[in-house]
């Protein structure tokens, strides 16, 4: 089972604009609700990709109450600690531009509810309920209140009870977190760029920066580079770089979460309708990271997360060039 947690989910309020001006009223053409946060995200894909998933983190307010009713009436369980205090964020994500043509994005993410230790002790006790065979997901930005150390914490309570950690946020907590030696980290390419101050395109520095975060602890860093596809790194370099499959970005909000639930489903063996033959089992670097390749980029070129019939009408548009021997991993 996989087991999400997100610190500090949110409402995504979608709004398609034909322009913005700043200090005028500006009126969308089209609005949208969805249920997210990253590892919600990860939830509801990996929902659709056939996996069995819970979703946890903190939640508060009516519109905590929102989330939970839409991730659940989306069939994904939730397994939420509620705050006493605050809302959960509603999260703004602007499109400006034509569906088809150019189209800018911008994001305005809320501060969200301040976490208590009380509430923090709640998700360690359901963290530690997990048990081997189990994957902890620790995914986006922590909330108000949370110590920087708390996905490090998480991540050694899952791996004491034999469960599997994958991280994706940044900064403070990425780097706490890779002390408790995760399984996978996904960073972006811009995100390790700016880590190791170099240009986001130079390939071998990006690689040098992802090594680097193996070398610290990560068994494997999933590098999303955009439209330029993704890296699999390890502290020994290179294991594959995948191509993704060319189309016109319509949506690139949970994009980077459908990646990481498509690589664990993919891990995991999932099959997918239609792709019966492409599946060589689990544990396979190589069909993960096609899958990932194949799930960020039908999220990408939808309105809202990918269906399953998406993720498998491109997985044959995907590649993976194998850099070394290291294609398989032992689950
Ligand atoms: O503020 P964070 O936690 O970094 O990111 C939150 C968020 O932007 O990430 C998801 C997309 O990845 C959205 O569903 C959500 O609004």
């Amino acid at each position: 089972m996989f087991f999400t947690v997100t610190c500090n989910p949110a409402l995504d309020w979608m709004m398609r604009l034909p322009s913005f001006q700043e200090g005028a009223t500006n009126r969308s053409v089209f609005d949208e609700l969805s249920y997210g946060g990253k590892g919600v995200n990860v939830s509801t894909m990996l929902h659709r990709l056939g996996l069995e998933t819970r979703a946890s983190g903190f939640i508060a307010g009516t519109t905590g109450s929102a989330l939970v009713e839409g991730v659940e009436a989306a069939g994904v369980p939730c397994d939420f600690v509620r705050l006493l205090q605050g809302q959960t964020r509603i999260n703004v994500k602007m499109k400006r531009g034509e569906i088809q043509g150019a189209l800018e994005e911008t994001e305005i993410n809320g501060r969200g509810p301040k976490v208590g230790c009380a509430a923090v002790d709640q998700l360690r006790e359901r963290v530690a309920a997990l048990g081997e065979g189990d994957w902890l997901v620790l995914s986006g930005s922590l909330a108000p209140g949370c110590e920087s150390g708390l996905y490090a914490e998480l991540a050694r309570v899952a791996a004491e009870r034999g469960a599997r950690c994958v991280v994706d946020t940044t900064g403070a907590a990425l780097m706490a977190a890779l002390e408790a030696r995760p399984f996978l980290v996904k960073p972006n390419n811009h995100e390790l760029a700016e880590l190791a101050g170099c240009d986001a395109r130079d390939e071998a520095a990006v690689i040098g920066a992802a090594r680097d975060l193996a070398a610290r602890g990560a068994r494997y860093v999933l590098v999303s580079c955009g439209g330029d596809g993704a890296l699999l790194v390890d502290a020994d370099g290179l294991v594959a770089r995948g191509s993704a499959p060319s189309g016109v970005l319509v949506n690139s909000v949970g994009a980077g979460d459908s990646m990481v639930a498509g690589f664990l489903a993919g891990l995991a063996g999932a099959v997918l309708p239609g792709c019966e033959a492409c599946c060589p089992g689990e544990g396979d670097l190589s069909y993960a990271l096609r899958l990932g390749l194949a799930t960020g980029s039908a999220t990408a070129f939808s309105s809202s997360l990918a269906t399953a019939e998406q993720v498998a009408d491109l997985l044959s548009a995907t590649s993976v060039e194998q850099a070394t021997e290291r294609s398989a991993v032992h689950l």
